[in-house]
């Protein structure tokens, strides 16, 4: 139950991001990184977070060439983040690539994690991309590549928890993005779920951020979900 939300440090500048991150508790949570923060902050700033006892999900979705995306992920393990990811949809040789990558980094090899569908898309929006199965079948097959090729876990949204864990297995990682407290926003999000329903469905990681973030008083806001969902069985 420990630790299950991942608060996205979707911040401009570093200093934005350790000024918050300051007000919270590394027993509490972990943090994530993605392309904006991490572009402006580098490496530098991921050090400036482990010391400050905070794990990091280094959020780059990694989508290349397999050669590209084994060396991407070897510096991210470099770095000693806690997870990475890629996108499944760089496919079969990608994944394998990506995981053999971090292989001679053993226990200290971060969680290899494949994006599948976006939770910002729509099952409209995939079958313009030209994938006619549907979204829920497109997202299962990805989860059972991943899961082929090596991988942790996948990032998906929260509505397609039980049918991977049920069909790809209980130890399989589940990270949700796309996690909305009953009645807050939704912005950019399509596929979303509240923190409860997330959990109940079996996901092991919550990543949320506006929701957090945004609100009036962030550690407040944290505590009380973080509260709510530990006292869910798993
Ligand atoms: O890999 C991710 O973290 C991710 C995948 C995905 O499918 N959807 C998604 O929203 N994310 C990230 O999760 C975070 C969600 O933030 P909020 O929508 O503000 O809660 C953002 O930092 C996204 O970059």
């Amino acid at each position: 139950m420990n630790k299950r939300i991942v608060v996205a440090l979707d911040f401009a500048q570093p200093n934005e991001a350790l000024k918050f991150i300051d007000t919270l508790d590394p027993q509490q949570c972990r943090v994530k990184v993605g392309k904006e923060l991490f572009t402006a902050g580098g490496p530098d700033l991921i050090a400036a977070i482990h010391a400050r006892n905070f794990e990091v999900f280094l959020d780059l979705k990694f989508h290349d060439i397999p050669n590209t995306v084994a060396k991407a992920v070897a510096a991210a393990a470099e770095l000693g983040v806690w997870m990475v990811n890629v996108h499944a949809s760089g496919g079969e040789a990608m994944l394998k690539a990506a995981r053999a990558a971090i292989e001679p980094y053993g226990e200290k090899a971060p969680l290899l994690i494949a994006v599948t569908v976006l939770t910002s898309m729509s099952a409209e929006e995939l079958k313009q991309l030209g994938v006619q199965r549907p979204l829920q079948e497109h997202v299962l097959a990805l989860a059972k590549l991943s899961a082929q090729c090596g991988l942790d876990g996948v990032v998906c949204s929260a509505q397609e928890a039980e049918l991977i864990k049920t069909e790809v297995g209980r130890d399989f990682i589940l990270v949700t993005p796309g996690i909305r407290p009953a009645g807050s926003a939704t912005h950019d999000q399509q596929r979303i779920m509240t923190p409860q329903q997330a959990v109940a469905a079996g996901v092991d990681y919550l990543v949320m951020g506006r929701p957090i973030r945004e609100s009036k008083n962030p550690v407040a806001t944290l505590s009380a979900i973080a509260d709510e969902i530990s006292s869910l069985a798993h």
